[in-house]
């Protein structure tokens, strides 16, 4: 099956006055039709780098290189028209914090409009109404008192919830998300993550997750990627990772998912003693 999105030996740097500094060091990668890829890897390891350089997203202060293919068609050296339309259209971006992705100053409502105005030709009408019903898609109370409100007067999880039905409302052939549960708290996270599974079962999209969460990568990724200072060190199916990954720093990782998921476990323990009855 021909790849969505295919990465080859793609390297990213920065000038500087002196020197330049290689952040990212010639990745390779692609990801299939439905298949969601997560990308994993702590921070500064130049997971969102890789992203941004393939969706030219990035200023002329860094020199890109290498190859990035949208199905099958070279994004590097497109302008930067072409990627904005490419962007919001066949390629979703759900970005890691929810009130940078919303402009402070315009309502919600307007800003749903205006993306949907840019990427079709419905009319005011047929706007608020498919407005309304993404809204109810994605699990929002009173979408009509919504639509009039400013980012602000909304949560993080509600804001990430409008973020992703409006990526997915374009019906994208690739959604990206970058660390889409880092700024929000714990239950909202789960839920959020339950909603990227939604996505992959009823759309068949092919995703992109990042995250330096191994545990949340592992609910909604199929195949994992690890990146450390700019390179791949590790890739594979979740049980490889796991148990097969030789890698010194793929194994820190999985250590440390493992002490939190001991702690957790502990922590529920004490619970269920300490709520036992008396006898
Ligand atoms: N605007 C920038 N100017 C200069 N260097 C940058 C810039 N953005 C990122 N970097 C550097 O590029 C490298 C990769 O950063 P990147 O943002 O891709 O990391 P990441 O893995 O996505 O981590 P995080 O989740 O914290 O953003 C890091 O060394 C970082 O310091």
């Amino acid at each position: 099956m021909k790849p969505v999105l295919e990465l080859n030996q793609l390297c990213v740097s920065l000038k500087g006055r002196k020197k330049t500094k290689d952040l990212v060091k010639g990745i390779s990668f692609s990801v299939a039709p439905g298949e969601c890829l997560g990308i994993l890897g702590e921070s500064g390891s130049g997971k969102s780098m890789t992203m941004k350089a393939a969706m030219g997203l990035l200023d002329k202060n860094f020199q890109v290189s290498g190859s990035a293919k949208f199905q099958g068609d070279e994004l590097l050296g497109k302008n930067a028209e072409e990627l904005r339309k490419l962007r919001g259209g066949k390629v979703g971006m759900v970005l890691q914090n929810p009130m940078t992705s919303f402009d402070p100053l315009y309502r919600i409502g307007n800003q749903i409009s205006e993306t949907y105005a840019a990427h079709n030709q419905w009319d005011n009408e047929e706007v608020r109404e498919r407005s309304i019903n993404m809204l109810l898609k994605m699990q929002i109370r009173n979408p009509e008192e919504v639509l009039e409100k400013y980012p602000h007067q909304l949560s993080g999880g509600m804001l990430q919830r409008i973020m992703i039905g409006l990526a997915t409302s374009m019906t994208p052939e690739l959604l990206i998300a970058d660390e889409p549960t880092t700024a929000i708290d714990a239950i909202t996270q789960f839920e959020i993550l339950n909603e990227f599974l939604r996505i992959k079962e009823e759309h068949k999209v092919a995703m992109i997750f990042i995250s330096h969460d191994l545990n949340a990568i592992s609910r909604v990724a199929d195949r994992i990627v690890v990146l450390n200072q700019g390179v791949v060190v590790d890739q594979g199916e979740f049980c490889h990772i796991m148990h097969q990954a030789k890698d010194p720093y793929t194994r820190l990782l999985i250590e440390k998912r493992r002490d939190v998921m001991r702690k957790y476990r502990k922590a529920l323990e004490g619970e269920v003693s300490h709520c036992a009855p008396a006898r």
